[in-house]
């Protein structure tokens, strides 16, 4: 058997023919199969524990091994839909023959059963690489892929989501926290990955944990481990990434924790007196709006300043242009070749109606919408009515109220820099304080309240921006600080 192409790694990132993306849930799975492969081949191994770990840096790997749960057969399709077009073996943990056939048909190479025997499986996976045409798998998914790999993970071409590639690039390299914010199913996860991917890590761990699913003990034990045989998350992701979904639902107690945790990078688990090291850098989400939570006491001031170092916010879905349509066709894609039916494409009243009227929810809205129109449309053009009125914005909506000026008022009469006593300034003369807080205001409401946006189209900082608005929240007219002139994204 031939194998993957071997290579040896010299500095920066390893050769995309090199490298092999193991997926599983289970980290003593994926430490398993990393040893029977380095004992094979000099291949790199990522690793990835959930889906969309693994379609953040799917695009730099020849290979993967991907363990599917059950139900989730849709799996191989995503995979494939975003652009994958490597060697796919895909591991079920509970196969009927059905399942079997299924995703061999949504484009795997090769499917083996659970519970994994390492060396059987590398067997495989060799034995699929060099076996491998490139035209051995179907055409049906071939359509999206002319959308994929826009920038790991992410399909999107408009300015907006230009300025986030950059800024995840930017980011990547420094290993202080990220913040990332932005609204529910924009894609705060998957820019996670992405800072993940970019960085001197991509070849670590990439773990996440949902702060929202957990009590706070269980968030805790989650966290740093229990005991002298229960290593914690944090530990587990040493080397790589962590990324802590929504943080301004963890408690301000166990915040406390990983503020000291993050200054030290030491931790001790539950129950155990052993101080122990992980070096691990965190990636943090909120769909809120942070500064409101530091106001509101549901977010440590200093974590969050800890945190902010390095910010990224996720545009809506409404300020990306055309990317609707271009991720409307990819769902419609991947939809389609999940549930094996012929592709249908948008018909021109459906593009007005996403493009012209402009589509309120975000990308996983968009993604449910799609899989609704692919299921309901009976021909091959999707018509207007199944990308549904529920999701879109009337044309004719009202405009956001104008913001209001606030802050400090103009003298009306009487002397004033030395003017005449009756005289009155024209109305459109204001301090520059008053004039500035309303051009803020205005940007942020126009970009219906994306902090990243506004700072681009005001050429400041989004840093500056959080700190003039915490001002004025704590009652200050001026922000501080001079403009820093535009930074991240
Ligand atoms: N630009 C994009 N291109 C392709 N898929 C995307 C894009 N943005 C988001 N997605 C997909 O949309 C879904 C929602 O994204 P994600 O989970 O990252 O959002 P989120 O902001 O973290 O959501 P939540 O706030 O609910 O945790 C995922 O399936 C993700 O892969």
């Amino acid at each position: 058997m031939t194998g993957l192409p071997s290579g040896s790694f010299t500095a920066g990132r390893p050769e995309r023919h090199t490298c092999i993306l193991v997926c599983d849930a289970d980290p003593s799975v994926r430490q398993m199969l990393r040893g029977a492969l380095a004992r094979r081949e000099a291949l790199h191994v990522l690793e990835a524990d959930t889906l969309e770990a693994a379609l953040a840096v799917l695009q730099r790997c020849a290979s993967a091994l991907v363990a599917v749960g059950p139900g989730e057969g849709r799996a191989v399709t995503r995979l494939r839909a975003a652009g994958f077009e490597g060697t796919l073996v895909v591991a079920l943990a509970e196969g009927s023959v059905g399942d079997v056939v299924a995703a061999m048909r949504a484009g795997a190479d090769d499917v083996v059963q659970k519970p994994l025997k390492p060396e059987d499986v590398v067997d495989r996976l060799l034995a699929a690489t060099s076996a491998r045409r490139p035209e051995r798998r179907g055409g049906a998914l071939r359509p999206a892929t002319r959308h994929a790999g826009d920038f790991c993970g992410f399909l999107g071409r408009s300015a907006a989501m230009a300025a986030l590639y950059d800024g995840i690039a930017r980011v990547a390299a420094s290993r202080a926290p990220v913040f990332i914010a932005g609204e529910s199913g924009a894609g705060k996860s998957l820019a996670a990955g992405a800072v993940h991917a970019s960085s001197p890590r991509h070849d670590g761990p990439f773990l996440t944990l949902d702060c929202r699913a957990l009590s706070r003990d269980a968030l805790e034990a989650e966290l740093f481990g229990e005991g002298v045989f229960r290593a914690g998350i944090a530990e587990r992701a040493s080397g790589g990434t962590l990324l802590l979904d929504e943080i301004c639902d963890v408690d301000l107690e166990l915040q406390a924790k990983l503020l000291g945790f993050l200054e030290t990078g030491r931790l001790r688990r539950g129950g155990d007196g052993e101080d122990r090291e992980a070096d691990v850098r965190l990636v943090c989400t909120t769909g809120r709006d942070p500064l409101e939570e530091v106001r509101a006491g549901r977010l440590r001031e200093d974590l969050f300043y800890r945190l902010h170092v390095l910010h990224l916010s996720i545009p809506p879905l409404r300020a990306r242009g055309d990317d609707v349509l271009l991720l409307a066709e990819a769902f419609l894609a991947r939809v389609a070749g999940e549930e094996g039916r012929p592709l249908p494409r948008l018909g021109p009243e459906a593009v007005a109606a996403l493009r012209v009227r402009g589509f309120r929810g975000n990308v996983r809205e968009l993604q449910n919408l799609m899989r609704r129109a692919a299921v309901l449309a009976d021909g091959p053009v999707v018509p207007a009515h199944l990308v549904g009125e529920a999701g879109l914005e009337a044309a004719d909506a009202p405009a956001a109220p104008a913001p209001s000026p606030g802050g400090a008022s103009l003298p009306g009469t009487g002397m004033w820099l030395g003017l005449p006593a009756g005289w009155s300034p024209p109305a459109r003369v204001e301090p520059l304080s008053v004039v500035e807080r309303r051009a803020i205001e205005a940007a942020i409401a126009a970009y219906d309240g994306n902090i990243a946006l506004a700072a681009a189209a005001l050429d400041l900082s989004p840093s500056t921006l959080y700190r003039k608005k915490l001002a004025w929240q704590e009652g200050g007219q001026d922000g501080g600080g001079e403009a820093e002139g535009r930074r991240l994204s």
